[in-house]
């Protein structure tokens, strides 16, 4: 069953209002990055190597974005802690789907902190202004576990 954003709200520090939604939590951008290079993916993770990041956009510091179509990986700037039973599932807001572009995103796992990582997919230009939402999560309580998250994104 999906938890509720009145528990949800919970997995995070401290969120505007309007992201609080009836089922999930709206997700803000805090940075956007190019890729630049190739990555490296392999069975075990021993290869594995994730291609350059150039920073072209931060909520911090910039005021808007105009992105033409591409791919671009955006850095959630809410900070969340997942419990250990439960995973998260992220979708691109259905507005930004309007606009024509959308975010691909794998799954949260139980035990997760940290502000994940988006790839972002423009098919038609895109204004976006500092901390704009672009995604919201959803949490559904798992069973059986098997442990927690303890990756390389951990707390990143
Ligand atoms: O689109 C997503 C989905 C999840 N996460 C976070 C939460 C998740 O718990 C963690 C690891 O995701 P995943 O398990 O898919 O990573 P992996 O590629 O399998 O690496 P690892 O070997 O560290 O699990 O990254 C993201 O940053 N982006």
């Amino acid at each position: 069953m999906i938890i509720g954003a009145n528990t949800s709200k919970n997995f995070f520090d401290d969120l505007d209002e309007k992201q609080i939604q009836q089922c999930g939590i709206d997700l803000r951008v805090w940075k956007i990055f190019k890729i630049e290079g190739e990555g490296t993916l392999d069975f075990s993770n021993e290869k594995r190597k994730l291609p350059n990041y150039v920073e072209i956009f931060n909520s911090e510091k910039d005021e808007s974005i105009t992105l033409d179509r591409g791919i671009y990986v955006v850095k959630v700037a809410d900070y969340m802690k997942i419990p250990e039973n439960v995973a998260g599932f992220a979708y691109p807001r259905s507005s930004l789907l309007r606009m024509g572009a959308t975010i691909y995103s794998a799954v949260h796992d139980p035990g997760y902190e940290g502000r994940p990582e988006y790839l972002m997919h423009v098919f038609n230009p895109i204004k976006i202004y500092r901390y704009a939402r672009i995604a919201q999560i959803v949490f559904i309580e798992c069973r059986d576990v098997k442990g927690v998250y303890e990756g390389i994104y951990k707390g990143k």
